[in-house]
């Protein structure tokens, strides 16, 4: 039967007002319930405005955070992407440490999941849960301090590569030569990660053409891009739209996969074979996990595919290099600039105390004692942290503590915060390490002695590193942290001693899913870090 035009159209009434009622409670009413209303923070922009950019910003971020901890306190309330997204935004250290500290509670939201699945698989970034769990228990003796001492000898050997680069560009070594160093030391992370990673040679700091290189760099690209556009953003919720409308970062993703499978299961089978042996005293991660994964100690249901493995090898591949090389980056802008010559060549002179023609492995106890330098990558990560902030989302409601109390909109005070099912929770790694309050108000100057006499707020902060959140803190801490340190601290000695970093170009902070150095006026030319670096006499 052909339904009349008025049922129809009765229908249609009844649809448009059902869409209607729920947009108006979305809206306007389920807001009004929300217990974030409790904490208090920055009266909400107009309806669709949002405070993300307020927060997000690396130029404004310090400034931005100390004027919301003056006026509303440690725990306020921000608004998201609209009046139905109101989050928590915490710079208490009680309050961030329950955060976490129960990732059963609070996850990683799943579009951020999503877009890491997207590109580079569900490996232990993106995994939550039980999948999780199997995947750092499998990974955990990967990055034991043992293992970690065999990548000593590569970590000095790609150090030494890139300064012998960057020693062959100089045509007149009196003048030196001007190097993007966030893109050479990149390469030179990349080197690190792909034979710490799986044995294998990207040999990038001599040139950008292996191919499995040239696709992680493809599709790590993509990751940066992502969010940027609608399109992306629709594919977060919709991602059907990848398989429907296929565009170029879809084309790019699939080539890249089919460029690491055929490699990387090709390595996979190999060091199978050679894993047999019981002598094979390779350290590379990938014969780590393959061997932890057949260990009797992992219950045969715990153990993981060897996709899987590869998913995580690309994840440490995606999560340790730029990471690592921004983290340096920055530490040498920071020494490089005007007013920060002494610092260099105070460090430069520490590290010169030092005999460098002893093997590697008895020169790097040597390094890792020194405590100017200790306090240079400490200042460094806090001062300009690679990773800016980081989300969490309630999976059920909950009550945080707080150390500092909340002031209700009737004037009284509490000391919990109440969160609904559903609400997000940021936790804003540089603007705790920058909070005048508890750091002093020199806190947003670079200032390495500062760590031989901390205030002592700072000695109870929570952070896998040294007071801070730079490596997070709690059970999704970052477990390549004591490798990117050991790391930084070679790449630095050999740098340090063999160069002079001066007249770096104006930089600006900016977060694009990590804080990258863009010149100013040039953002369109992507991230840079430009320096002139002069061999230094001692050399
Ligand atoms: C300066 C260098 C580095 C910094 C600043 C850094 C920072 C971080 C942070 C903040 C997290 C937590 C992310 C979140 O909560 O969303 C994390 C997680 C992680 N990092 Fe790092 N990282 C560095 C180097 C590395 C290296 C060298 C590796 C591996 C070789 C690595 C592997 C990972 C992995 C696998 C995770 C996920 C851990 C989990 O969820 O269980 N990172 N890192």
């Amino acid at each position: 039967m052909v339904p009349s035009l008025s049922s129809l159209l009765l229908g249609l009434i009844i649809l448009f007002l059902g869409v209607a009622s729920f947009l108006l409670y979305f809206l306007f009413v389920a807001p009004l319930y929300n217990p974030l209303r409790d904490v208090p923070g920055p009266p909400s922009p107009k309806l669709f405005g949002t405070h993300l950019g307020y927060v997000l910003d690396a130029e404004l971020s310090a400034k931005n955070h100390d004027m919301l901890v003056s006026r509303y306190g440690k725990n306020i309330r921000i608004r998201g992407l609209g009046p139905w997204d109101d989050r928590l935004l915490t710079l208490d250290p009680l309050a961030i440490a329950h955060v976490m500290n129960y990732p059963t509670i609070y996850q990683k939201p799943w579009q951020s999941r999503r877009l890491i699945t997207r590109l580079i698989g569900c490996g232990m970034l993106a995994a939550e849960g039980v999948v999780h769990k199997r995947q750092r228990k499998v990974s955990n003796p990967a990055f034991s301090p043992q293992n970690l001492r065999g990548f000593i000898p590569l970590f000095f050997s790609k150090a030494e590569e890139l300064r012998d680069k960057w020693l062959s560009l100089m045509s007149n070594p009196s003048d030196g030569v001007k190097v993007d160093i966030c893109h050479w030391i990149s390469r030179a992370t990349f080197d690190v990660n792909g034979i710490a990673g799986f044995d294998y040679q990207f040999h990038a700091i001599q040139d950008e053409s292996n191919e499995v290189y040239l696709a992680y760099k493809d599709m790590f690209e993509i990751a940066i891009s992502q969010g940027q556009n609608l399109k992306s953003i629709i594919g977060i919720y919709l991602p059907i739209i990848w398989k429907l409308f296929p565009d170029e970062s879809t084309r790019i993703v699939d080539k890249s996969w089919k460029t690491i499978l055929k490699v990387g299961r090709h390595l996979v089978q190999t060091k199978k074979a050679t894993i047999a042996d019981k002598n094979n005293t390779d350290r590379d991660l990938l014969t780590l996990l393959l061997k932890s994964n057949i260990s009797t100690e992992i219950p045969a249901e715990q153990r993981i595919s060897d996709d899987d493995i590869l998913f995580q090898i690309s994840t440490f591949l995606f999560a340790g290099s730029d990471t690592t090389s921004l983290a340096l980056t920055w530490i040498l802008l920071l020494l490089s600039r005007p007013g920060h010559q002494h610092l260099q060549n105070r460090l430069r002179s520490e590290l010169n105390t030092l005999d460098s023609s002893l093997p590697p492995d008895e020169l790097f106890p040597l390094i890792d004692a020194l405590p100017f330098l200790d306090n240079v990558i400490k200042e460094g990560l806090r001062v300009i942290p690679p990773v800016h902030s980081s989300l969490r989302v309630a999976t059920k409601d909950d009550i945080i503590p707080s150390s500092t109390p909340i002031r209700k909109p009737d004037g009284s005070k509490v000391n919990v915060i109440r969160v609904a099912k559903g609400t997000m929770v940021h936790v804003p790694v540089e603007g705790f390490a920058l909070d005048k309050s508890v750091w002093g108000e020199d806190a947003w100057d670079f200032k390495p002695d500062r760590w031989d006499d901390l205030p002592e707020a700072v000695k109870t902060l929570p952070g896998l590193y040294s007071n801070l959140l730079a490596f997070s803190a709690g059970p999704r801490s970052c477990i390549g942290m004591r490798f990117s340190i050991m790391e930084m601290k070679i790449m630095l000695f050999v740098l340090m001693r063999g160069f002079d970093f001066v007249d770096p170009e104006k930089v600006f902070k900016a977060n694009v899913v990590l804080t990258r150095p863009y010149v100013v006026g040039r953002f369109k030319e992507g991230s840079q870090c430009p320096v002139v670096v002069k061999p230094h006499s001692a050399l």
